[in-house]
């Protein structure tokens, strides 16, 4: 089996190498408004309604049913985040513990996780920004123009639009300053913490039954739904060369976000459903506006829930395709994609080429493709590629037990085994178109590994990995190792 050591990819990643790869910017705090500007964004403003459509008001249950599949999982990426902190995250780590093909598979996943989700995540966008223009001039795009060929129009433009700028920022090294993330971290937990104080004021415990009224199937397609909200946290460790001192700020950083998200979300649905009934609220896309319309009686409030998703899902859209770029940069060191996605520029260190291309691949979809559609291929991708995450922690354990990290999954073989049975869980409730679109994509990244991947990696056909391992051990003398700041 093709395999690479921890220690081979962190050597390899060049981070830490005066004048190579990635500089080491970002803190604690820094890293915490990355995670919570990669989560919450679409899923929430938008998913919400969704959710509330198949739960009913036990979509609290659902959304601590996601929760809890994060929480193991999030334990599995805090444990190889701090044991392998370099930019590839799942595809590194799957990598490192099971051998290329899983890893070119998992990679393949993270496409629907972070390519596809950007397409999500934008089309959420385009639908509050017109919220928000309908509220501040009482003109709307027109369907044409905002609606893809299913809906009603032809072309979703502000989900391309939004893509376009976001690669604008990142190819200038926005993620350099971080400001502008931190910001935007700030204004969405300020908008959501807005939206509970005004809908807990209209509170009916009465709007709360019938409780479940599908039952446990509903109650567990509303998870699966509910999990997309989630999803994000696991970008964290896609920065990881980035990162001053990863060991201890990656697991920190994932705990933090994971915990903080969980009751807001809560929070949130709850006060949603208290404020208005789950049939009101259900399949309504600007649901949060919407309701703080209704409680507040007047279009102010509504304006300002639009202003703060428009912010909010925007940093999404950031912080999911800087991990995209990221992972294949990963990926291509290995051979596995073409050599043009690691090429940083020297002028602002960051991969321009591989921003763009991400950029103008990931904007059709959003351009033509229904929200529910690409985010229910996110979902499963995703579920998919953390089953694998939790699986490599006890690769890793098996297979490279002295490796050093400051963080180790609690009542371990519990809690990644658990980890696993709840993404499938959460999988299985996605229901079967999405699982026969998966289907065919796994098909196709198979064909790909099996025609480009396998014969132009890095590790083809050599046993270099045993020697190239001992080498890359012996490169990673102490003072290589990421200082303490
Ligand atoms: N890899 C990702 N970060 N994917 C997209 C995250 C979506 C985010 N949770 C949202 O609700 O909009």
């Amino acid at each position: 089996m093709r395999i690479k050591s921890p220690a081979q990819l962190i050597a390899e990643s060049g981070a830490d190498r005066e004048g190579h790869g990635l500089k080491r910017t970002m803190g604690l705090f820094q890293l915490v408004c990355f995670g919570v500007g990669a989560i919450v964004g679409t899923g929430i403003f938008v998913g919400l309604s969704d959710s509330v459509a198949e739960a009913g008001p036990a979509v609290v249950v659902s959304f601590v049913l996601a929760a809890i599949t994060c929480v193991f999982t999030a334990f599995s990426f805090a444990e190889l985040g701090s044991a392998i902190p370099v930019s590839g995250s799942s595809y590194s780590f799957a990598y490192a513990t099971l051998g290329e093909r899983v890893a070119f598979l998992t990679g393949w996943c993270l496409l629907l996780e972070y390519g596809v989700s950007v397409s999500a995540v934008a089309v959420g966008w385009g639908q509050y920004l017109n919220e928000l223009l309908g509220g501040l001039t009482g003109h709307r795009l027109p369907a044409a123009l905002s609606a893809p060929p299913g809906e009603g129009g032809v072309v979703n433009l502000p989900a391309v639009v939004v893509i376009l700028l976001a690669a604008t920022l990142l190819v200038r090294g926005i993620r350099e300053s971080a400001r502008a993330t931190a910001a935007m971290a700030v204004v969405k937990l300020a908008v959501l913490g807005l939206f509970c104080a005004v809908a807990f004021t209209a509170y009916e415990s009465g709007n709360l039954s019938p409780f479940a009224p599908h039952e446990l199937a509903g109650i567990t397609s509303g998870a699966s739904l509910a999990f997309f909200s989630y999803i994000g946290f696991d970008a964290i460790t896609t920065a990881g060369e980035e990162v001053k001192n990863p060991r201890r700020n990656i697991p920190l950083a994932i705990m933090i976000c994971i915990g903080l998200v969980t009751l807001l979300y809560c929070t949130v649905a709850l006060g949603a459903i208290g404020a208005m009934s789950a049939g009101d609220v259900a399949d309504k896309p600007a649901a949060l506006s919407l309701i703080v319309d209704k409680v507040t009686g007047s279009g102010i409030g509504g304006g300002v829930i639009a202003f703060g998703a428009v912010v909010a899902i925007a940093s999404v859209v950031l912080a999911v395709m800087y991990g995209q770029t990221r992972i294949l940069m990963s990926m291509s060191r290995d051979g596995l994609v073409p050599r043009v996605f690691q090429r940083v520029s020297p002028r602002t260190a960051t991969p321009v080429a591989n921003t763009w291309i991400v950029a103008a691949v990931f904007a059709l979809p959003a351009a033509v493709v229904p929200l529910d559609v690409v985010m229910n291929l996110t979902t499963i991708g995703t579920l998919a590629v953390m089953a694998v995450v939790n699986v490599a922690v006890i690769a890793l354990r098996r297979r490279h037990p002295g490796t050093e990290t400051s963080f180790r999954v609690p009542l371990y073989p519990l809690s990644p085994v658990l980890g696993v049975l709840f993404c499938l869980y959460l999988m299985w409730g996605t229901g079967w178109t999405t699982w026969l679109q998966f289907a065919v994509f796994l098909a196709a990244g198979a064909l790909v590994y099996a025609f480009y991947g396998r014969r132009n990696s890095c590790l083809a056909g050599s046993s270099a990995a045993p020697s190239g391992q001992a080498e890359a051990e012996a490169a990673l003398t102490p003072e290589r190792e990421p200082q303490e700041v």
